[in-house]
């Protein structure tokens, strides 16, 4: 692609969210990306360079395109038609947030080509609105480790580091839509029960934040939001909980929404755990994911002179 006229790079972090029992509250982000640039055109076209996106729609149907256009119209302006081309290496429908990093993707395209200047609070309020919940949508903007509480109204949201942690995933080859999964929660819990489980996220919190990885480990395994409703949908969950642990991992939770499992460990033993998962479940795609820090990133191209970029991080020193 030419490196003339006005032009941006958009890089967007999958995330995944909940880590147990944060659900739809806290998320991580990952340093799996979706890239995205964009120049000005006559009309609209979104030009797939990952296999996986081929299947979405090329032209102004494309989600994308369509967030970036709600979120012109919600400032009163008029989005002008634009090349896009689009590459992802987050798995879809996986519980890795790759709709998430679709909509901050089509917020920031909305915010760099019409100038809205929104801020890291309201680009993460647009994406919960959209995505429906601040874990995954604030992971995707802000990076790091979020922490966050969203209505209509107001989104909340806090980052931080997850320093001496590493990530790995255990992928599945199969999709399980988010909404599909969500469909196996119950509709109520009684106040008993809701003291209880938000007090085990509450204490996952702190773990956390206190790097006392033993007990944010036994609190993700303590989590009654969803994931003992979910293990149905993913029968795969307490096998690879019971081989991460033995195998070292503090922590084991399932994804998102799932299908994907995310272990948890201390940075010397990760390369231990990836290998021993990889051996016990060849089946599965297993990975050390990277933290992401930096958040969605936005690179200006002017007129091939020079770049200008803005990193909406906003990780707090622990
Ligand atoms: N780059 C993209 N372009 C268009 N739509 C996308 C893109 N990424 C994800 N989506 C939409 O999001 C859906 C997956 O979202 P979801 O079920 O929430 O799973 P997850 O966000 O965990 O990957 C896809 O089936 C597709 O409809
Ligand atoms: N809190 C949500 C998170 C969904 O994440 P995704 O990556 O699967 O889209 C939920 O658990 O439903």
């Amino acid at each position: 692609m030419s490196t003339e006229g006005n032009m941006f790079s958009i890089r967007v972090p999958a995330s995944t969210a909940n880590l147990g029992p944060g659900f739809d509250s806290v998320g991580l982000a990952l340093g799996l990306y979706l890239h995205l640039d964009a120049e000005r055109s006559q009309q609209w076209e979104v030009i797939a360079l990952t296999d996986e996106l081929k299947q979405f729609p090329s032209d102004e149907q494309n989600y994308i395109v369509k967030v970036a256009q709600k979120t012109a119209a919600y400032y009163g302006k008029q989005l002008e038609p634009h090349v896009l081309y689009v590459s992802s290496d987050i798995p879809l429908a996986r519980g890795l947030g790759s709709s998430a990093s679709a909509i901050v993707a089509g917020i920031e395209l909305a915010d760099a080509a019409c100038g809205l200047g929104l801020t890291i609070q309201e680009k993460a309020h647009h994406a919960s609105l959209i995505e429906g919940h601040p874990d995954n949508a604030g992971a995707s903007v802000l990076g790091g480790l979020v922490v966050g509480k969203h209505t209509e109204e107001h989104t909340d949201i806090l980052s931080f580091m997850l320093e001496e942690v590493k990530v790995i995933a255990v992928i599945p080859d199969y999709e399980l839509l988010t909404e599909k999964s969500r469909d196996v929660l119950p509709a109520d819990v009684t106040f008993g029960e809701a003291v209880r489980a938000s007090a085990v996220s509450n204490m996952l919190v702190a773990a956390l934040l206190s790097k006392n990885w033993q007990l944010a480990g036994k609190m993700m395994k303590e989590d009654r939001f969803h994931q003992p409703y979910r293990t149905a949908l993913i029968p795969h969950f307490p096998e690879i909980e019971k081989a991460a642990e033995q195998s070292g991992a503090f922590g084991v939770a399932i994804s998102g929404a799932g299908p994907t499992v995310v272990c948890f460990t201390e940075s010397e033993s990760a390369v231990q755990v990836c290998e021993q998962l990889s051996s016990a479940f060849p089946q599965f795609a297993v990975k050390i994911v990277d933290i992401d820090y930096q958040g969605s990133v936005v690179t200006r191209h002017k007129d091939g002179h020079g770049e200008e970029r803005t990193v909406n991080a906003r990780g707090l020193a622990e």
